[in-house]
């Protein structure tokens, strides 16, 4: 949510529209300019924080934990990558060099009794690379599940997994890390998203990552859509009777007031045929 104004995260966290989470950014490489460090602040500052939602905020390095300890993060998250050359254009440095200063990132909130969460980008693919192993996958997460992150949250950035590919990224990393401790973080730029998170499922994930209205993306993901829409996620699991305790009415309801906010057209179908109605 990088580019949505504070006003705007704020109503969203009012609103208690995010019931279970509601990310929070941190800077991008080449634009580190003061402004963005001071909203990222201000957001924390401005949410009112409901008991049972997490509040996480990416933190790429110590210098990233300690503002975002100071404004009052009590979760975080560190993003790395299973692709070089992404990992060396997203945090500026290679995956061994991201894993040493996670592993300071951690052990500092593991000390302060802040969860962490680790994310892993290009799981079914990377922009620059191509194809990415499994196995490549399997071992960044691995390490992030070792150094004390407690779920690993895996990234199809560029939204180009099926669920065959979904399927033997799986089977490889549960290998290593318990499906308890592993989301999956979608997507939908080739329409596969719903598609591949009805294969995590099935394979005993229980975690899913999803943005209202299917907004979001990553700068360094050029052409990838927005991540799975909310509203889109809770239609296929209400039809298949899971209770996930959200309302997809307010959903829409907030993904209309984001989208007029930021003046975007909403990604998700649901809401499409809905208002549409
Ligand atoms: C990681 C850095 C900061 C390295 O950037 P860098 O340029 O290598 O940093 P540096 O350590 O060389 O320091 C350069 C300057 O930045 C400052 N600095 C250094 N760190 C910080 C910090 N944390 N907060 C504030 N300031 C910082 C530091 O103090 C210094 O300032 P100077 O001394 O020159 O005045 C940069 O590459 C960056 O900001 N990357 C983040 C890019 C980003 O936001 N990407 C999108 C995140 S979402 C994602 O990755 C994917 C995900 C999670 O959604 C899942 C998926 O779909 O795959």
């Amino acid at each position: 949510m990088g580019n949505v104004p504070s006003a705007v995260k704020h109503c969203l966290s009012y609103q208690q529209l995010l019931r279970e989470h509601l990310w929070i950014g941190d800077s991008v490489a080449g634009a580190l300019d003061p402004a963005q460090m001071a909203d990222h602040t201000e957001v924390m500052k401005g949410i009112h924080q409901y008991p049972g939602v997490r509040y996480p905020v990416l933190t790429p390095n110590l210098q990233g934990f300690h503002r975002a300890v100071a404004a009052g993060a009590t979760e975080i998250s560190v993003f790395g990558a299973a692709s070089e050359s992404f990992s060396k254009k997203n945090i500026n440095c290679s995956i061994e060099e991201s894993m040493e200063k996670f592993e300071e990132v951690v052990k500092s909130a593991r000390h302060m009794n802040i969860p962490a969460r680790g994310y892993v980008s290009c799981t079914l693919g990377c922009p620059y690379e191509g194809n990415i192993t499994p196995q490549k996958v399997t071992e960044v997460s691995k390490r992030l599940y070792g150094m004390g992150c407690y779920e690993i949250s895996l990234g199809d950035t560029i939204g180009v997994g099926t669920p065959g590919s979904m399927k033997r990224m799986l089977e490889s990393v549960m290998k290593e890390v318990p499906p308890s401790a592993l989301a999956v973080h979608c997507h939908d730029t080739y329409g596969q998203a719903l598609a591949n998170i009805l294969t995590a499922l099935q394979m005993g994930i229980n975690v899913v990552d999803s943005a209202v209205s299917g907004l979001g993306g990553c700068p360094y993901a050029k052409g990838a859509s927005g991540n799975v829409a909310t509203e889109d996620l809770i239609y296929m699991l209400n039809g298949l009777g899971l209770n996930t305790g959200v309302n997809i009415y307010k959903v829409m309801e907030a993904g209309d007031f984001i989208c007029k906010a930021v003046n975007k057209t909403t990604n998700s179908k649901v809401a499409q045929a809905s208002f549409n109605a």
